[in-house]
């Protein structure tokens, strides 16, 4: 009965906030009294482990053989350490990621299963990147539902418990029709009309909530649309930016499926890659936030035609319209404001269009010559 009236006492102040006072005191109070989100047993802070800044955290990437995951893995790898960083998927890994590196089959909506690799593998970073996107989050919503909203539950819970850094990606895509679109602020209205939007606005106000509730060490960075030429998209509203590489190479002709003067704030993967370590390694007292806009580029399927075509001269490009990506794009920002992430933990693009489509034909180009030789 006394624990029961602290706890509502701490929730009273969690909500009317305490002035004069940052989050810290609140979570200090609610850690005493051993609160966690989810009923755990008693072993489970047994085998939670502390990180220290000065060891290398061991990273779970969930959803990682999608389009941004594998090359995550490397990167974390190469800083790391191979077997510090385990990547996990319900797809087959292709040899090449099989014998890159640990890979462990992980779904997200199973809770004892991952709360196991967690314990197992004295995981202490989580980078959760299993979801449905926008386009195919629309053609099944009740699967985006689900692994994006109940999936994300459980990662919460479990970062919770286990005390662990948790970073989730967001998107352009958390924006809406009534957000200010030419340049989309960090903080603004956020009614989007996609079951893909929605569900990253929750977990952006899940996060921040668990964060100041329970002193979850949450991570955030709204990415893009990512431009990647050795991984390919997963089904979302950006990936004509992909496509019309490899048909631009393969054929000479793209068929784009949004219109010439669809503008979207755009990023290579490099960039995005980095800013996700890089907000990872901030220290905790440079963040004034803990969800950030990340920006590099924006251009419209008009510009990066005419961008591509200084160098395949020969390339055409025709429009055929899908008017749920379409529908999609209009409703998004057409530029981001990142200068918050620019201030707080010093985020800098390397790469604008010029350098993305050069960096994009070269790698191609290169692929083509080796499938030559050999
Ligand atoms: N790629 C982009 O342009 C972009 C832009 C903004 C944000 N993001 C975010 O970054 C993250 C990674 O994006 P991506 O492009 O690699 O996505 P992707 O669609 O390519 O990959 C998602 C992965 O999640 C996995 N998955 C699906 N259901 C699962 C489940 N139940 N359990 C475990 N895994 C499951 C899939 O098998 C897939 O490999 C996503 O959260 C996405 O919303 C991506
Ligand atoms: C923008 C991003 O979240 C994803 N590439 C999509 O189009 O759905």
């Amino acid at each position: 009965m006394p624990v029961i009236r602290t706890l509502s006492k701490v929730a009273k102040q969690a909500l009317m906030g305490t002035p004069g006072c940052g989050c810290q005191p609140l979570t200090v109070a609610v850690r005493s009294i051993s609160f966690s989100p989810r009923q755990v047993t008693s072993d489970a802070s047994f085998h939670s482990v502390s990180f220290s800044e000065t060891d290398h955290p061991k990273v779970l990437i969930t959803g990682g053989l999608g389009q941004l995951g594998v090359g995550l893995a490397k990167l974390l790898r190469m800083r790391y350490g191979k077997n510090n960083v385990i990547l996990s998927d319900i797809r087959k890994p292709p040899n090449s990621v099989f014998h890159s590196g640990p890979f462990i089959y992980s779904d997200i909506l199973d809770y004892k299963n991952l709360r196991e690799i967690v314990v197992n593998n004295r995981i202490t970073w989580l980078v959760h990147y299993s979801a449905l996107l926008s386009a195919v989050g629309e053609a099944n919503v009740a699967l985006a539902r689900s692994v994006n909203i109940t999936g994300l539950h459980n990662i919460l819970d479990i970062a919770a418990e286990h005390g662990l850094r948790l970073f989730v990606p967001s998107t352009i895509g958390a924006f809406g029709p009534t957000s200010p679109r030419n340049p989309t602020p960090d903080l603004c209205v956020q009614r989007p009309r996609t079951i893909y939007g929605v569900s990253k606005v929750h977990a952006e106000l899940m996060g921040e909530y668990y964060h100041h509730r329970y002193g979850l060490d949450f991570r955030c960075l709204r990415y893009p649309g990512i431009i990647s030429a050795d991984s390919t998209p997963g089904g979302g509203t950006t990936d004509y930016a992909v496509q019309i590489f490899h048909d631009a190479i393969k054929t000479g002709k793209f068929e784009c499926n949004l219109k010439p003067d669809t503008r979207l704030p755009m990023m290579y993967i490099d960039d995005c890659l980095r800013a996700t370590l890089e907000v990872m390694e901030a220290p905790a007292d440079t963040l004034s936030m803990r969800t950030y806009n990340i920006n590099a580029m924006s251009f419209t399927p008009e510009e990066l035609t005419r961008e591509l075509q200084k160098q395949m001269p020969e390339l055409e490009v025709s429009y055929e319209i899908d008017p749920v990506r379409q529908a999609i794009a209009d409703s998004w920002p057409m530029n981001f404001d990142d200068s918050n992430a620019r201030k707080d933990w010093g985020w800098k693009h390397d790469y604008d269009l010029p350098e993305l489509v050069q960096t994009m034909l070269n790698y191609f180009r290169e692929e083509t010559r080796m499938a030559r030789v050999n």
